[in-house]
């Protein structure tokens, strides 16, 4: 059904990005019309979880997906998943969410599924610093084993975990200054175990990806643009 459809549109609707558009109960005579108008009923999103060991990436997305948080979670080995429908902004999504091991014993386990993610969900502890500090690390791994085509504009959201424990190692002012200096990308204070703003940063990494589509659509529409630019071949150092 979407193949057929996508035919009729002609190539000049190339698949505007890693996302995986389905459209699903409209007949090919509703696309008629203006190429604009074209409603997509269902997007799925790939957003990826990275951070160090026990920051919560897990019980983040086991959250979310389950509405349920455990104690006692087991480290995570290699990557795990869980899709979770969703409406945004009218938008029906498919989040599927990728949780990875944060240990570095894993690290050869979880760098070959970056490819392809829509979003990547940046996560430490409100009383780790260190995790913290090795958020710029997680960034550049993600950047070297993603292979992204436009890095500068590649939608990233902070998270910092665990707001619900006493003592803080990191003030709320200066993970936002880390954010304003890498790329402005937006910050959410979380708790999994009391659920404190979950959802809120699941769902603004679905409008950032939706918003970072909808500017390539309208460039699309507005104008060709070279789909074969060059890639970024400047692979920096990993840390
Ligand atoms: N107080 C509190 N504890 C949390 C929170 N989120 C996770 N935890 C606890 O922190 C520990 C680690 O959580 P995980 O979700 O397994 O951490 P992870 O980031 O997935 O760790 P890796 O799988 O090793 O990368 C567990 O004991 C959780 O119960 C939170 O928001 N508040
Ligand atoms: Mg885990």
């Amino acid at each position: 059904m979407f193949r057929k459809i996508w035919r009729a549109l002609g190539p000049r609707f190339p698949r505007l990005s890693n996302a995986t558009r389905h459209v699903t109960t409209l007949s090919l005579g509703q696309l008629q019309g203006s190429r604009a108008d074209l409603a997509v009923l269902f997007i799925k999103n790939k957003v990826i979880l990275l951070g160090d060991g026990g920051v919560g990436k897990s019980s983040l997305m086991n959250r979310y997906v389950t509405d349920r948080f455990d104690s006692q979670s087991f480290h995570t080995i290699g990557v795990e998943f869980l899709n979770r429908d969703l409406e945004v902004d009218g938008r029906l999504v498919t989040l599927q969410i990728w949780d990875t091991a944060g240990q570095e014993r894993f690290k050869s386990l979880r760098t070959p599924f970056y490819r392809g993610a829509d979003c990547c969900l940046l996560t430490f502890a409100v009383n780790d610093l260190q995790s913290f500090l090795n958020l710029s690390c997680w960034k550049k791994e993600f950047m070297f084993y993603s292979d992204v085509k436009d890095p500068e504009r590649f939608p990233f959201v902070v998270l910092g975990n665990k707001v619900d424990m006493e003592q803080r190692e990191i003030g709320e002012d200066e993970a936002r200054a880390w954010c304003e200096e890498n790329g402005c990308c937006p910050y959410f204070e979380t708790s999994a175990k009391d659920d404190t703003n979950v959802a809120a940063a699941f769902e603004a990494a679905v409008r950032v990806v939706l918003a970072a589509e909808d500017q390539i659509g309208h460039a699309l529409l507005g104008s060709t643009i070279d789909l074969h630019g060059n890639r970024q071949t400047s692979r920096g150092s990993c840390c």
